[in-house]
């Protein structure tokens, strides 16, 4: 069996809203690995806090207390310069709304970050045609996000988000605008992409369809972790999805306890 070591480390994580007298606790000492290789997902109702603790590990927000490593490095400790490299090439970020900018091509959305950070162009375009190729965008490369399809710009942001070979994808509901068959088109290359490359996926979602395509998941409710799936060797992404629903079913139920 392989052993995977950890790549991110979530430890006590903490996160209020608000002040005093009408504080929100959105995260409430949230500790979990992620392994190198992993495809996690993170599931829970509404206003658990799934959107806050990507946002954490990405620093778009900073947790009142707790810590995020990676590599064994504390984020929060990072100077600008760490940071940048961080933000710009050690994370890739996948949002719901794609969050492409309008005025400009597929080609120019993926290419923005490595410009931004100053990479290689002859080497980035390299990547951008395979990638591509992957991702089957090559031929809407050339249009604006007005003139795709949400499945098509959801794989042009997928390309952005890997474009500079990140050590770990960060999805915030990233089949959550779009319809059932392009969100399983999308999901499949995800799948693809962590199990041919062993690129680190945690990626956030209500859809039991595209969590069953993860190999571990943990449900969260109220900013706390209060289950976890395992997708076992060889079980199909049918029988998890099923497993995946009891859980959901249970959670419904208010009797998280009988899993
Ligand atoms: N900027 C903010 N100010 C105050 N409260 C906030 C803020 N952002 C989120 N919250 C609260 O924190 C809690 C967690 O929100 P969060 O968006 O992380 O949940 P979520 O699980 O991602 O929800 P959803 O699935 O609906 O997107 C909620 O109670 C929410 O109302």
């Amino acid at each position: 069996m392989i052993r995977r070591g950890k790549l991110l480390e979530v430890q006590d994580l903490q996160k209020n809203y608000g002040k005093k007298d009408n504080i929100t606790k959105a995260l409430n000492g949230i500790s979990f690995d992620v392994l190198s290789g992993e495809f996690l997902g993170i599931m829970g109702p509404s206003g658990s806090g799934k959107t806050t603790l990507l946002n954490c590990i990405a620093t778009i927000i900073k947790p009142t207390s707790g810590r995020v490593l990676l590599n064994g490095k504390n984020i929060s400790a990072f100077d600008s310069k760490d940071l940048e490299e961080y933000r710009g090439s050690r994370i890739g970020y996948l949002f719901q709304d794609f969050a492409l900018l309008d005025n400009l091509t597929g080609q120019e959305n993926i290419l923005l970050p490595l410009s931004i950070h100053g990479m290689d162009v002859a080497k980035a375009r390299a990547k951008l045609e395979k990638l591509a190729v992957f991702l089957e965008i090559t031929d809407i490369l050339h249009k604006f996000p007005s003139q795709m399809s949400g499945g098509q710009k959801q794989r042009v942001a997928a390309a952005r988000s890997l474009i500079s070979d990140p050590d770990i994808v960060l999805a915030d509901e990233p089949t959550g605008a779009l319809d059932t068959r392009s969100a399983k088109i999308l999901m499949n290359k995800l799948e693809g992409i962590n199990r041919s490359s062993g690129r680190t996926i945690l990626m956030v979602s209500h859809d039991p369809n595209a969590a069953s395509f993860c190999s571990r998941i943990l449900f969260i409710q109220d900013g706390i972790i209060f289950h976890e799936l395992r997708r076992k060797q060889d079980e199909s992404r049918e029988k998890f999805y099923d497993r995946i629903l009891k859980v959901l079913a249970q959670l419904g139920g208010g009797s998280a306890n009988v899993l």
